[in-house]
């Protein structure tokens, strides 16, 4: 596959280091103005690193844009006369809608929005996506790009912002829960690199079991929580103080952000 990901920033690097340590690119594009502080991205042998977005575009066929949002449309303009048949439009754009991508581009290219998560970087990325028209003919191979760098489902665009807030944000949201609990776990008596262990590798075994057993999350918590033990104790004072609640109230203030800054 020969990938072009315009705008190289905190997500575009993750989503270019998942592909190459998965071998999934024949050749590589990374671009941003100021290309000079990834220019060791180089030395993989199949990566150019350039501020030409459309020499870029002419040397791919996939194109990932993970731009800021305000960036977006000028970057369109500059590269849609280039566009043709063999294209991929595939944004990580938040926000952006396809209609607007459609405005630019025209509705004759296959495009895709996608929503990933900077565990793209490691293959473990949450992912949705969907597309307009035409791209439906292409959902198939985005799918299998993101399948390789973790899993893929394909949702209405209506419901990317609350995807933008579960899958993308959502990855801040579990590292303060990670970082709390190291925290208790130092006040307990750990230092802090094994307090840092003990909460990340309990934290993918909890994720593992749901994924692997189908169970809902209960299920999980009654074999754990022994009558009168100290499991059920700790949960109950969790949530006398507000946990799964904070954690709502949280998820739904992202979202209505969302809707404050997004063109949707
Ligand atoms: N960060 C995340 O976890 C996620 C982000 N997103 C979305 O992805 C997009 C990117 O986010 P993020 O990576 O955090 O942002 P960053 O600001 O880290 O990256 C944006 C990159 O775009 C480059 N850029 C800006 N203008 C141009 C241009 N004209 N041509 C080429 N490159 C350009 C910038 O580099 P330079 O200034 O050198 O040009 C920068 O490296 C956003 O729209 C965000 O909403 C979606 C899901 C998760
Ligand atoms: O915080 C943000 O607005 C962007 C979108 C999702 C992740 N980063």
């Amino acid at each position: 596959m020969k990938i072009a990901i315009i705008g190289s920033g905190n997500l575009g690097l993750s989503i270019a280091k998942g592909l190459l340590v998965s071998n999934s690119v024949t050749t590589l594009y990374l671009t941003k103005r100021n290309p000079r502080a990834i220019k060791s991205w180089e030395d993989y042998g199949n990566v150019t690193v350039t501020s030409d977005n459309r020499e870029a575009v002419r040397q791919s066929d996939i194109l990932i844009f993970a731009v800021q949002p305000g960036q977006f449309g000028g970057i369109l303009e500059e590269i849609r006369d280039l566009l043709n048949e063999k294209h991929v439009l595939i944004s990580t754009i938040t926000g952006f809608k396809i209609k607007k991508i459609e405005s630019v581009v025209g509705r004759d290219q296959y495009i895709i929005r996608s929503m990933p998560n900077t565990a793209i970087s490691v293959g473990k990325s949450m992912t949705c996506i969907c597309s307009n028209e035409k791209g439906r003919q292409r959902t198939d191979l985005a799918k299998a790009i993101f399948n390789k760098l973790g899993t893929s489902i394909e949702i209405p665009e209506e419901q990317m912002r609350a995807a933008t807030v579960i899958c993308a944000s959502g990855i801040a949201f579990w590292m303060r829960l990670i970082r709390a609990t190291t925290q208790g776990a130092i006040q307990l008596g750990f230092d802090a690199r094994e307090a840092q262990e003990l909460a990340m590798h309990t934290c993918m075994g909890a994720a593992t079991l749901l994924v692997e057993s189908g169970h809902h999350p209960e299920e999980e918590i009654d074999r754990v929580t022994t009558p009168k033990g100290c499991t059920i104790e700790g949960l109950n004072e969790m949530e006398h103080s507000g946990l799964s609640s904070s954690l709502i109230k949280g998820i739904v203030a992202s979202f209505n952000k969302i809707n404050q800054i997004a063109d949707l």
